[in-house]
């Protein structure tokens, strides 16, 4: 199909390889290589096709899935793929934007059985769960409670005489609720996503299981019923911790797709005029298409960046506990948990605004915007709610201001807190990434001290430590989320810089985007810089300005920057986001092929003809 000349012409632009960027997006060119190789492997195999997934009902959906999935599984395990991020590339180019229904297997019963089992139970149930001879769920949460795990009622009594627990939800807010994956009792209900998956219910009812069963890695149950606490019981979260670590760059993948689909149509789009008589321009011209947009490209960027850095230092923390060594455990926790929870929220914001800025069609399934949405969103909740996560985060930088005042050392991540900032001269309208770090980690520290000294106030005035957290949560959530976005804009300014120095031009279009993000987060947030006198209005109305100017030099770039996503079409499933823009054609043949406009809607005239019976 030819390309759509729009596409065409903004191709021809651009300042930077957009070839050498996908391989810095995918650690390397000979990743890039094997992405494409391993998506073709997907794409050219007739197995994987099958119904458009958006046209199907719930139970035709989760069957379709199952059947991919199966098909997923086989794949890599013929190509012999053990890497997480290839087995990631054959599974996202074969579920439509959809969760599989063995996902929850893999990220959430496999890996606590790799994190948590001994040597003997290793053999007994992670072998075989790998080669899905097993297929496990993640029972945790219940109906009454999912946050709250110390308020979790189903029992394991044990019984000495049998060497057994005897398991049971005794009470109706005990029944296992929510578990993916789930197939034994039953399936909650239709939900507002996560077709896929089918999570279900599970009532227990005396059910026995042998002692052994209770994973030993880390505490374990002896004969007499003796328990034996792990070296450091925190690391029996450490499941959740695993799924919370990989979960920013999963929003940064899902974000990615969203501006992918939203900026291309935005430049096939042409609509009203700007100058009468001139013809409609492209929306991606108007400043305020720019302004919904381009903070969500440099946000998928800067999201990206900080994932691979948070798998990174995850899986350093886990190898060091591996060899017993746990004093990186809370801040890897806390920082999986901020992560996770800022960006996924910001992600699904995000994701609705490109679905808002494509206008009708962006409410259309053609688009898969809803689709991606209605899956991601499920992030914001599961794997540990949003406010929850953050006040991890919080009550941890609580710590860090006693630790401050003692003297002790603080983690790598929370240095800043310790350092001094000041701001004298003026802000431009072009003020450097690194001068926009130092004012978000200057908010973060002065946020954290604000707040800390109510939580002692409190503290004195109470001697409860959780009566004052629980009066000050709000401003304790707001703390986290200054800390979190200064995680994400060092660790974006941090890979900037390495890249400018590997490759300028790349470097140069990307610092424009870290530029367009810390703007973007001190503006949102321009009352605090007030406050504590780091800017003054000038140095705002400049930035302001800045931001501006920042957009008209994306302008030409933007869908080069999304092309650097290299989402094949087949993958993104968008007809708003095709590579070639051939977009009205396609939504026209897209809404054809429906089976809402094959079946003979006899109802219509059934109904219908009652209506002009009843005589109204
Ligand atoms: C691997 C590849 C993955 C790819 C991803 C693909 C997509 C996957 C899609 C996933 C979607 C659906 C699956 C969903 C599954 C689920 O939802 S499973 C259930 C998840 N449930 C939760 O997250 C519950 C949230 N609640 C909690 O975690 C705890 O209740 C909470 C932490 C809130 C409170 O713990 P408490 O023990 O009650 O009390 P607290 O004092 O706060 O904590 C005690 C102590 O422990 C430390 N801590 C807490 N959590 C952790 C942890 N996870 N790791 C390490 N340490 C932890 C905490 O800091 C305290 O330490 P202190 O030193 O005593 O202060
Ligand atoms: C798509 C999806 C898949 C899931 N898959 C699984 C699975 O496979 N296995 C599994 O075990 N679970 C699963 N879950 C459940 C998930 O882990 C829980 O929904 C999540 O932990 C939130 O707990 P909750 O639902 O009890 O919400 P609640 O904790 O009841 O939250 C409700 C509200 O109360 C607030 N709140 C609660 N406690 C506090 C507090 N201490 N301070 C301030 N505010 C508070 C929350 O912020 C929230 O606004 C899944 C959920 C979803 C949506």
């Amino acid at each position: 199909m030819p390309m759509n000349p729009d596409l065409e012409k903004e191709r021809q632009g651009g300042t930077f390889d957009v070839e050498q960027l996908t391989h810095i997006l995918d650690g390397g060119r000979d990743k890039t290589l094997k992405r494409h190789f391993l998506e073709q492997e997907v794409l050219k195999d007739p197995v994987f096709r099958g119904p458009d997934t958006r046209f199907l009902s719930r139970e035709e959906l989760f069957g379709e899935l199952l059947r991919k999935h199966v098909a997923v599984i086989k794949k890599t395990q013929e190509l012999s793929i053990d890497d997480i991020n290839e087995a990631s590339t054959i599974y996202s180019a074969a579920m439509n934007n959809n969760v599989g229904p063995l996902t929850l297997h893999s990220v959430a019963f496999v890996a606590p059985l790799d994190l948590m089992a001994d040597d003997e139970q290793k053999k007994k149930w992670l072998i075989p769960a790998k080669k899905y001879e097993i297929i496990g769920c993640y029972a945790q949460t219940e109906l009454g409670h999912g946050s709250f795990i110390r308020g979790l009622e189903t029992r394991a009594d044990y019984d000495v005489n049998t060497q057994q627990f005897v398991l049971n939800t005794p009470t109706e807010t005990a029944i296992k609720w929510w578990v993916g994956g789930c197939v034994a009792v039953g399936d909650i209900g239709p939900k507002f996503g996560f077709g896929g998956v089918d999570n279900g219910y599970l009532c227990l009812n005396n059910v026995r299981i042998p002692r052994d069963n209770l994973l030993a890695k880390t505490g374990k149950v002896l004969e007499d019923g003796t328990y034996v606490k792990p070296e450091n019981p925190k690391v029996v979260y450490g499941s959740m911790l695993g799924i919370r670590a990989a979960l920013p760059k999963v929003g940064a993948y899902n974000l990615s797709k969203a501006v992918t689909i939203a900026i291309r149509y935005s430049c096939v789009r042409h609509q009203s005029e700007i100058k009468p008589g001139c013809g409609e321009p492209q929306v991606l011209d108007y400043q305020t298409q720019q302004h919904k947009l381009f903070p969500l490209l440099a946000t998928a960027y800067a999201f990206h960046t900080v994932g691979v850095w948070m798998l990174d230092f995850h899986s350093t923390v886990m190898n060091e506990i591996n060899e017993g060594h746990y004093h990186r455990l809370a801040e890897d926790h806390v920082l999986a948990a901020g992560l996770k929870a800022v960006i996924n929220w910001k992600t699904h914001e995000g994701i609705e605004i490109c679905r808002f800025s494509c206008g009708g069609h962006g409410y259309s399934l053609a688009s898969s915007l809803p689709v991606i949405y209605v899956n991601h969103v499920a992030n914001s909740t599961a794997e540990g709610e949003t406010v929850i996560l953050l006040l991890q985060t919080a009550v941890y930088l609580m710590k860090c201001v006693i630790d401050l005042e003692q003297g002790t050392p603080l983690d790598p991540s929370v240095a800043y807190l310790d350092q001094s900032f000041s701001k004298s001269e003026q802000w431009c309208s072009d003020v450097d990434m690194h001068s926009l770090l130092k004012a978000i980690q200057f908010r973060s520290k002065k946020f954290t001290e604000y707040v800390s000294s109510f939580v002692k106030k409190e503290l004195m005035a109470t001697g409860n430590q959780q009566l004052a957290f629980n009066k000050h949560k709000v401003i304790l959530v707001e703390c986290a989320k200054a800390h979190t976005e200064a995680v994400i804009m060092n660790a974006f300014v941090t890979k900037v810089d390495e890249i400018l120095q590997s490759n300028p031009s790349v470097g140069k279009v990307l610092s424009l985007l870290c530029q367009i993000y810390g703007v973007t987060e001190i503006l949102a947030h321009s009352g605090d810089y007030i406050q504590y006198e780091y800017l003054r209005k000038i140095d705002l109305d400049n930035i302001q300005d800045q931001l501006f100017k920042l957009y008209t030099y994306i302008r030409p770039e933007a869908v080069l920057l999304v092309d650097a996503f290299d989402f094949h079409d087949e993958v993104l499933k968008s007809i708003l986001g095709r590579y070639d823009g051939q977009v009205y054609e396609n939504m026209f043949k897209w809404a054809k092929a429906s089976p809402f406009n094959k079946q003979d809607q006899g109802t219509f005239r059934k109904y219908i003809q009652q209506l002009k019976q009843a005589k109204l």
